[in-house]
């Protein structure tokens, strides 16, 4: 059984993300190895932070840590929430320009005055490390090389580690975004599944979900998806990171939920991610992959082999 997954007695076995993402992380790691002798430099992520969201704060952290632990070269750029939208996509574009950087990533949400689709715009799709931007989209809408938003691809990659060939599976995804819901569908099709995209207005959005083989919650609504939406056997990929209050742990305390109730789902399911540790950490192992992909495209090279298969 593979490092990722976790066998629990009785109920649905545990797709780990943080030991995947640890496996990830390695190939990533690898991969710099790889490169950096042909490139005569490691590849390097810069990253833009607006605001003072301690969530943002935290997660920009980790990639910081999890980019310099991997070998490459990491730029930290942070600014004030107050901050003007044309400053922003000055400092992109100024990334852009700097051949020395290979990914770029302005992390989310950015503040309200600034408009986010013209700042992700303004990111050279060659260094789009998030998959973003419209022509990101646009390739992978046609099967065209280029960078795949990070979450999805971790959601992809835990369900080919749990089952194999995805081919002819029904893949239900709840949610739209395009960071998360839009990606998901493209990418679970490329693996030649059969796709269904759910939201907030789907009619008989449990009878749905009784039908996927594969069940990616991406809503933001706290444990809205129930034991009874579970086909038995099936795969449970929650991307969902909402916090609730937890007065059972204490006065003022809260806790972190998926948008899937796991105990019950996980009485019904054959693999189930949990949250915390299951689908959030392979966002930033697919940051990572994206970085040393971008970099040796850039260059004109082959993906290195360990990055290549993922
Ligand atoms: N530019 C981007 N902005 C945002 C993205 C993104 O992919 N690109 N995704 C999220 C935030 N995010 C990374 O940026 C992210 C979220 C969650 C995790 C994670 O590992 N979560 C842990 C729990 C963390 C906690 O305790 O709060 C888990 O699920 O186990 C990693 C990265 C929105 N913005
Ligand atoms: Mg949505």
């Amino acid at each position: 059984m593979s490092d990722a997954i976790k066998s629990v007695d009785g109920a649905a076995s545990l797709l780990d993300g943080k030991a995947a993402a640890a496996l990830i992380d390695s190939r990533a790691q690898a991969g710099v190895e790889a490169l950096s002798g042909p490139l005569g430099r490691a590849p390097c992520l810069a990253v833009v932070l607006v605001g003072e969201d301690p969530a943002s704060h935290v997660y920009v952290r980790n990639k910081v840590k999890r980019t310099e632990a991997s070998g490459m070269r990491s730029i930290e750029i942070k600014k004030p929430a107050d901050l003007s939208e044309d400053a922003l996509v000055a400092i992109v574009e100024d990334l852009n320009a700097d051949p020395g950087v290979d990914g770029i990533l302005v992390q989310m949400p950015l503040p309200d005055h600034i408009d986010s689709r013209r700042v992700i715009e303004t990111i050279d799709p060659d260094k789009d490390v998030d998959g973003l931007t419209a022509a990101s989209a646009g390739r992978l809408v046609q099967g065209a090389p280029g960078l795949r938003p990070c979450t999805p691809s971790g959601c992809v990659w835990l369900a080919r580690e749990a089952l194999g060939d995805l081919s002819g599976l029904h893949v239900v995804v709840i949610g739209r975004s395009i960071l998360v819901g839009k990606p998901a569908g493209l990418l679970f099709l490329e693996q030649n599944c059969t796709v269904t995209l759910a939201h907030s207005r789907t009619k008989d959005l449990p009878g749905l979900c009784a039908s996927a083989d594969i069940l990616v919650a991406a809503v933001g609504r706290p444990e809205m998806v129930k034991g009874e939406w579970i086909k038995p056997g099936a795969t449970v990929l929650d991307v969902g990171i909402n916090r609730i209050d937890a007065p059972e742990r204490g006065e003022g305390k809260t806790r972190l939920v998926g948008d899937v109730n796991f105990e019950q789902a996980a009485q019904k399911a054959a693999f189930i991610t949990p949250v915390p540790g299951g689908v959030g950490p392979m966002t930033i192992g697919f940051l990572l992959v994206n970085t040393v992909r971008a970099a040796a495209a850039r260059a004109g090279l082959d993906y290195p082999a360990a990055v290549a298969d993922l």
